[in-house]
């Protein structure tokens, strides 16, 4: 027998499309219909590349052949998956007037120097001739106050627009705004993630930051929930992640890199900082001794294929200019000031080269709680 194309299509219409009310032809699920003698080949297109689904469309096609055109007919049908776009993170954070760049440094571990790395980073950029804020959001141990010797000092209430506004406390060219501002010394802070994201949201848009090339934001160690919180409220432009090569401290810092590279957060990770990275005595600087391994963050940045930024010594001096409160970056002339130059002149580099090559990004609408968990192992 030779079958009739017309047929085919006239037996298909019978088949209904779930939750669309139209049948398969009208929906444009059949692309194609090939007649050869008593043989039909039915091509069709499909949303869902679910197994079950696929299955049942090709038996009501076969049924619907063998009963209302022909039952011998030999029916081939091949389904072509073409699954919709992914949709797009929603916008949720107002971008903030007059702010260019917002970096994140994050840690996974504790007390690898993050703090360190983002007052001297933010010195550096301020010597370099750039406008530079630093967000200190550590909820658990906010230390840019004492690392800006601005530990007595507190935000002004100055009038924006008709609005009230906080000013910064500023120090050595760097605007600050530190979740310490608000809490009494010695006073542990245990805050939930809702209210220190509350804390935050204010310390961002009720605050007079005025024009600013980059916004440091020094989040606190580890993945947890804050961080979340704030890149639903923030549009951050890259994350620098800060590590020292031991490999408790890079196991961590693998999930940091992780966080911020999963589909639903999707920050572009700037790059890998390597702090403590050797030991050097301050009369002897050729002496390096590799006391916490070498080149361990430097390794990790190669494997998961993220910028290296440089490397920071473990230096007394460091350590003693952070504790009184003026940054080591602000020396002339020393190998301390010359890693922090490198590191950041690296970090402006890729974020030059991620402006170019990536729309600004989108803070994040995060709908479940699987960014906690879902920390990619590689
Ligand atoms: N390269 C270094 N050389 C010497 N001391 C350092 C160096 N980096 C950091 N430190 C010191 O180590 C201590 C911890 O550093 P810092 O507070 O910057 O770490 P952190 O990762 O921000 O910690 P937290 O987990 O509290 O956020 C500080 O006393 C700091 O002065």
């Amino acid at each position: 027998m030779k079958l009739n194309r017309k047929d085919i299509l006239k037996a298909l219409e019978t088949i209904s499309v779930a939750g669309d009310g139209q049948n398969m032809v009208e929906s444009g699920v059949v692309q194609n219909v090939m007649t050869f003698g008593d043989e039909v080949v039915v091509d069709l297109v499909m949303s869902t590349p679910a197994l079950h689904i696929k299955k049942r469309a090709e038996v009501d096609v076969m049924k619907a052949i063998h009963e209302k055109v022909y039952e011998k007919a030999k029916v081939k049908v091949n389904i072509k998956v073409n699954a919709p776009e992914k949709k797009k993170p929603e916008i949720k954070g107002k971008p903030i007037p007059g702010i260019t760049n917002i970096i994140a440094v994050a840690s996974g571990k504790g007390g690898v120097g993050k703090s360190t790395v983002t007052a001297n980073m933010a010195v550096t950029l301020s010597k370099m001739g750039f406008k530079v804020g630093i967000l200190d959001a550590d909820i658990y141990g906010p230390s840019a106050p004492i690392m800006f010797d601005v530990e007595a000092e507190r935000p002004l209430s100055v009038n924006v627009d008709g609005k009230s506004k906080m000013k910064p406390v500023e120090n050595y060219g760097v605007k600050i705004l530190s979740i310490g501002f608000f809490t009494k010394p010695n006073q542990a802070v245990v805050w939930r993630g809702p209210m220190a994201a509350k804390a935050l949201n204010q310390m961002i848009f009720d605050a007079a930051w005025g024009e600013l090339d980059f916004l440091l934001v020094d989040l606190p160690p580890g993945t947890g929930d804050i961080h979340l919180s704030i890149m639903q409220s923030l549009p951050i432009t890259g994350a620098v992640v800060v590590s020292t090569p031991q490999n408790v401290a890079l196991a961590d810092a693998r999930k940091g890199v992780a966080m911020f590279q999963q589909e639903s957060i999707n920050v572009p990770v700037l790059g890998i900082v390597e702090n403590m990275a050797y030991f050097t005595p301050e009369e002897l600087p050729e002496n390096k001794y590799y006391i916490f391994g070498e080149k361990g963050a430097k390794n990790l940045a190669d494997d998961l294929q993220v910028p290296f930024l440089g490397e920071v010594p473990l230096v007394q001096s460091l350590r003693e200019s952070g504790d009184i409160g003026r940054p080591a970056a602000l020396q002339t002339a020393t190998p301390l000031e010359a890693s922090f130059e490198e590191l950041t002149k690296n970090m402006v580099q890729e974020t030059v080269n991620r402006n170019k090559s990536l729309p600004p990004t989108e803070a994040i609408k995060i709908t479940t709680m699987a960014g906690c968990s879902a920390v990619k192992k590689k």
